[in-house]
C-alpha cells in the first residue's frame, strides 16, 4: 500500500476547522455561564489536544501586578505554585516580562534568554525549554492575564500554533471581558456603589446565615442600626457630593473597628446596619461604644471641618427577636429611641418600645381618618396687651376628640404626626380653616386684629407656603399682614436652604414670623440675625415659676431683653396669675397669652367672648351670621 503525504491546503482545513471547532466549545461555555477557570481549563486542554508537544497556561494578573494561575493543567504543580504572586517585571519569564511590556514575549530558549534568568532553575527542574506568552489586553487599557505556550525543547514557535494562540487571545479576552461584566452586575446587586459596603440584598443572605448559624449553635448575635446625626443639614448645607463624601469615610472608619465575621452594609440613605455574630448585649455595647470614638475625630470635607455622630439602635438575637425583620423593627425602634435621646447615643430595644409603637400607629391611624373625614376642630386662645388688656389677636389651636381614643391633646398627636408625616398637612388644614374663620369673623363685625398659627418645620422644606398664603390671602379677603407664623426654634436652626428662603419671602409679603418657646433647648441666636424674625415667644416654662424662681426670672428678664434690643415683639405664654402678669410688665414684657387671661375656646365661645368685651355700639345679630 502506497502513503501519500496529505496536502498541505487539507492540513489547513483541518487545522482551520479545529479551532473553530475550539472557539465554538469556549464560547458556548462562556455563553453557559460557566466559572472562568473551568473555561479557560477547557481552553488549554482543547489546545494541548490539537498540539500535544505543549503546555497551555492561562496567568491571571491582578490590580497590584501579580501573576496567578487560572489555568495551567498540564503545568506540574509544584510550577503553579511557585509563580503564584509573582510580579510582572521587566525580566519576569515570558508571562511576566509580557505583562509589564504589554506586548507577545517569544523566549525559544528559557537556558540562555536573560528574561528568565530569575527563573531558570525552576524551569529547568520541570524540563521546560522555551515559552511563548501573550499578555491579553481588555479594551485596550488593562492586561487582564498571559496566554502561554510552553515547550520542553528549544524551539520557535511554529506557523499553526501561531493561529491557534491568535484565536485563544481572543477567547481569552471574551472570557475575562465577560468575567469582569459578570463580577460588576454582582457589585451592582449586592454592593452599595457609593460606599463599596455590602447593601441590602446582600445584608440580608448574610445576616440569614448568621441567625441561623446562631440558632445552631446556640449562641447570641447583635443587630445594630446605625443612622448618622443631621445627615440632612450636611446635606442641605454643604451640597450632595459632601453628603456622600461624609458617608464614604463614615462607611471606612467603621469598618475598620469590625471583625472578619461581622457584616456592615448600607441600607440607603444615612443608615447603616450591623450584624456581629456571638455578641451578647455587652459586646454589642462596646462595639456601639468603638463606633462612636471612630466617627469623633472630625471630618475635613472640601474646605470644611466637619464633626459628625450618629445614634445607634441595638436589638439581641434571640432574646429581642429570632426572625431578621422583627430584629431589624427592633434595632429601629432602639435608634429613634436614641435619636431622642440626643446625638451621639446607643440605645437598646425594650419591650415598651413595641407599646409605645402601638400607640402611635393607632394615633397616626386615627389621625388621617379625622384629617380626612374634617373631625378637627380649632380653638382660639386671644393675645393680649398687658398693659390696657386690648386683643392683639388669636392663636389657633388644634383640638381633636376621637370616638375611640377620647380627646387626644396636641402634645401626644402633633409629634406623631410630624413622625409620620402628616402634620404639614395638619397645618395647611389649620391656616387655611383659621383663615377662613378669621375672615368670617370680620365679616361679622368683630374686631380681631390678626391670626397666629403654629407652623411645623417639613412644611417649608417640602412645599411652597408662600403661594399657599398668597392664595388663601387672596381667597379669604385677607391680608398678608394679618397672619403670623408661629415656627419653632429648630427650624431656625435647621438650616435648610428652602425653608430660609421661604421664611424671607414670606417677610417680604408682609406676614409675621414668630419664635415659639423661644429658649427652650438651643443655644444658638445666630438665627436671630440671619432670618425676618418679628415676635419671640417666651416659653411657659420660664413664665410658670416667676414669683418663686429668681433664674426663671433671669431668663425671663434676658429673652425680654433681647427682644428689645432687637426691636422683636415679645409675647409670653402661659400666663396664668396677676404676680406674673406684673412681673412681666415691669421686666418690659407687653403681650402676652395664658389661663389667667384668657384660655383657648371654641369660635362659638370666643366670639361671646368678644361681645362681653366690645363697647357698644356692637351690633352684631348671631342670627345674621353665615353658617360656619
Ligand atoms: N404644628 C402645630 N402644632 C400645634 C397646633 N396646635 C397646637 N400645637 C402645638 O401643640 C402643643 C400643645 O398645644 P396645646 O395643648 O394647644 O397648648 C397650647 C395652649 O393651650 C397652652 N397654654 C396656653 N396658655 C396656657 C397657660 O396659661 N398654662 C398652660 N399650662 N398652658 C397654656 O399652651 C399651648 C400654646 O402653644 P404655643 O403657643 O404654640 O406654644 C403646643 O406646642 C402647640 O404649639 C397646630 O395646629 N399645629
Amino acid at each position: 500500500m502506497q502513503h501519500h503525504a496529505p496536502h498541505a491546503s487539507a492540513v489547513a482545513n483541518d487545522e482551520a476547522s479545529a479551532i473553530a471547532a475550539l472557539q465554538r466549545e469556549v464560547l458556548e461555555m462562556v455563553a453557559l455561564g460557566r466559572p472562568l477557570s473551568q473555561t479557560m481549563d477547557r481552553l488549554c486542554r482543547r489546545v494541548e489536544a490539537l498540539a500535544p508537544d505543549v503546555i497551555c497556561t492561562v496567568l491571571s494578573v491582578d490590580d497590584q501586578g501579580y501573576v496567578h494561575p487560572l489555568a495551567a493543567p498540564s503545568l506540574p504543580g509544584r510550577f503553579s505554585e511557585a509563580i503564584d504572586g509573582e510580579p510582572i517585571g521587566p525580566k519576569a519569564g515570558s508571562c511576566g516580562t509580557a505583562a509589564w511590556r504589554r506586548e507577545p514575549v517569544e523566549v525559544s530558549d528559557i537556558d540562555t534568554d536573560p528574561l528568565w534568568s530569575d527563573y531558570r532553575p525552576l524551569a529547568q527542574a520541570f524540563g521546560l525549554k522555551a515559552c511563548w506568552s501573550n499578555p491579553i489586553i481588555i479594551d485596550g487599557e488593562r492586561v487582564r492575564a498571559t496566554f502561554a505556550l510552553y515547550y520542553r525543547d528549544r524551539r520557535p514557535v511554529a506557523t499553526f500554533h501561531r493561529l491557534m494562540v491568535e484565536a485563544c487571545v481572543q477567547l481569552c479576552q471574551i472570557a475575562l471581558r465577560h468575567e469582569d461584566h459578570q463580577q460588576q452586575i454582582e457589585r451592582l446587586a449586592y454592593y452599595d456603589s457609593l460606599t463599596g459596603l455590602p447593601n441590602r440584598a446582600l445584608f440580608s443572605e448574610r445576616a440569614h446565615m448568621a441567625l441561623q448559624m446562631a440558632q445552631r449553635l446556640d449562641a447570641p448575635a447583635a443587630l445594630l442600626l446605625l443612622d448618622v446625626d443631621s445627615f440632612k443639614t450636611i446635606n442641605d448645607s454643604l451640597g450632595h457630593a459632601s453628603g456622600d463624601a461624609v458617608l464614604c469615610a463614615l462607611a471606612g472608619r467603621m469598618s475598620r473597628q469590625l471583625r472578619e465575621v461581622d457584616t456592615l452594609a448600607r441600607l440607603g440613605g444615612d443608615e447603616f446596619v450591623l450584624v456581629l455574630p456571638g455578641c451578647h448585649a455587652t459586646e454589642a455595647m462596646s462595639v456601639a461604644e468603638k463606633l462612636h470614638k471612630a466617627l469623633e475625630p472630625p471630618l475635613q470635607i472640601a474646605s470644611n471641618e466637619l464633626r459628625v455622630s450618629a445614634s445607634i439602635g441595638v436589638a439581641i438575637f434571640p432574646v429581642d427577636g429570632r426572625l431578621l425583620d422583627d430584629l431589624l423593627k427592633n434595632a429601629d425602634l432602639a435608634m429613634y429611641e436614641a435619636k431622642r435621646a440626643g446625638r451621639r447615643c446607643t440605645r437598646f430595644f425594650l419591650q415598651q418600645m413595641n407599646e409605645a409603637l402601638g400607640e402611635r400607629l393607632r394615633i397616626e391611624r386615627a389621625l388621617r381618618r379625622a384629617l380626612h373625614h374634617q373631625r378637627l376642630r380649632l380653638h382660639y386662645q386671644p393675645k393680649l396687651n398687658l398693659v390696657d388688656g386690648s386683643l392683639l389677636g388669636v392663636e389657633a389651636l388644634l383640638r381633636w376628640t376621637d370616638a375611640e381614643l377620647g380627646d387626644v391633646p396636641p402634645d401626644r398627636f402633633i409629634p406623631v404626626a410630624e413622625e409620620c408625616g402628616l402634620v404639614a398637612a395638619l397645618d395647611a388644614w389649620v391656616l387655611d380653616t383659621a383663615s377662613a374663620q378669621l375672615a368670617r369673623w370680620r365679616a361679622d363685625g368683630f374686631i380681631v386684629p390678626g391670626l397666629a398659627v403654629n407652623a411645623s418645620a417639613p412644611r417649608f422644606s417640602r412645599e411652597d407656603v408662600v403661594a399657599q398664603v398668597e392664595q388663601l390671602c387672596r381667597h379669604h379677603g385677607l391680608q398678608p399682614q394679618d397672619l403670623t407664623l408661629e415656627v419653632t426654634e429648630r427650624l431656625m436652626l435647621e438650616d435648610c436652604a428652602q425653608a430660609a428662603e421661604q421664611l424671607r419671602r414670606l417677610d417680604a409679603l408682609g406676614v409675621r414670623l414668630s419664635v415659639d418657646d423661644f429658649g427652650t433647648g438651643y443655644s444658638s441666636l445666630a438665627y436671630l440675625k440671619r432670618l425676618p424674625v418679628s415676635e419671640l415667644k417666651l416659653d411657659k416654662s420660664f413664665v410658670r415659676d416667676l414669683e418663686t424662681d429668681a433664674d426663671d426670672r433671669a431668663l425671663a428678664r434676658a429673652v425680654i431683653a433681647i427682644g428689645q434690643a432687637l426691636n422683636l415683639a415679645v409675647v409670653a405664654e402661659g400666663v396664668e396669675t396677676e404676680a406674673q402678669r406684673r412681673l412681666l410688665l415691669e421686666a418690659g414684657c407687653m403681650e402676652a397669652q395664658g389661663y389667667g387671661l384668657a384660655r383657648p375656646m371654641p369660635p362659638e365661645k370666643f366670639e361671646a367672648w368678644l361681645r362681653a368685651r366690645m363697647p357698644e355700639p356692637f351690633s352684631v345679630k348671631v342670627s345674621d351670621r353665615p353658617a360656619p
